[in-house]
């Protein structure tokens, strides 16, 4: 099968710094696969490389077979990868309803006239990406007012305004509660599987990534030391060594000791 995805011998440098040491992966359709490493080990640069924000110096990005290196960020969005981020970024004073119709008129390039920016358009588009993501209900509301757990669900459906191929989550429950990083990473990825969307996420709780990710791959220092199941790479003593200093893997194995 063709992947989605495939990368192959990414590679950045910082005047001297070497973020990122020949990275190579893919990730088919419909997978959800988390990248997880220290800090510093890399991950956001890979990601800026994955959605054209930075070039990388070596190296190859294919999407269903295209090469992506060298394209500019707005370009790689259009041929199918989305994006949220780890600080939500939404329009405040604009209802729910109104944020995903402005992604949708960029996607399909309408222009916005000042006034009468046509609460109309693409509205039912809109709501469709509301009730995918359970957001329906909280239409007419002022995304300002928002809890944090539903901005997150509101980010979602605009980075799906755009159709993507391939989704890019930058640690998608920073800063929620557990209940409901459990609810958004369900809900991801009852998306993905219903649309084929490839979701590659990097993600600093160990309970989401264990419990949510099909495949895990690892990366320290710029390379990648682990790609597996949740539970071969919980397993693997390399990925051990690196991480019980930070206790995470500790923490995930000890809770999961403790339940049964
Ligand atoms: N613009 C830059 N200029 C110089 N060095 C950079 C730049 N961006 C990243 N680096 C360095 O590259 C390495 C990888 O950084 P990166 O932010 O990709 O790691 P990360 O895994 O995302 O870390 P974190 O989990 O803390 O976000 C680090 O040593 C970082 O200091």
């Amino acid at each position: 099968m063709n992947a989605l995805l495939e990368v192959k011998g990414l590679v950045k440098s910082y005047s001297g710094v070497h973020a990122v040491r020949g990275v190579s992966f893919s990730l088919q359709a419909g997978e959800i696969l988390a990248l997880i490493g220290p800090n510093g080990a890399g991950k956001s640069t890979c990601f800026n490389m994955l959605n054209g924000q930075i070039r990388p110096n070596a190296g190859s990005i294919r999407l269903n077979g295209e090469e992506m290196v060298g394209l500019p960020p707005r370009t790689v969005w259009r041929r199918g990868v989305g994006r949220t981020f780890q600080i939500t970024a939404t329009f405040s004073s604009m209802t729910v309803r109104e944020n995903v119709q402005v992604a949708l008129l960029s996607y399909h390039r309408r222009l916005w006239s000042v006034l009468g920016y046509a609460g109309a358009a693409h509205r039912e588009e809109a709501d469709d990406l509301l009730t995918l993501v359970g957001m329906d209900q909280q239409a007419e509301r002022p995304c300002g007012e928002l809890a944090y757990g539903d901005l997150k669900r509101l980010e979602l459906a605009v980075a799906l305004a755009n159709q993507p191929r391939l989704l890019l989550m930058d640690e998608p429950t920073a800063g929620m509660a557990p209940k409901e990083r459990v609810e958004l990473m369900r809900l991801t990825a009852a998306i993905a599987r219903k649309k084929d969307m490839g979701v590659l996420f990097t993600e600093h709780d160990m309970d989401v990534v264990f419990e949510h990710a099909d495949a895990v791959m690892v990366l320290n220092r710029g390379e990648l030391i682990a790609r597996g199941s949740p539970q071969e790479v919980r397993r693997d003593p390399h990925v051990q060594a690196i991480y019980l200093g930070e206790g995470l893997l500790y923490d995930a194995k000890h809770r999961e000791e403790a339940v049964q």
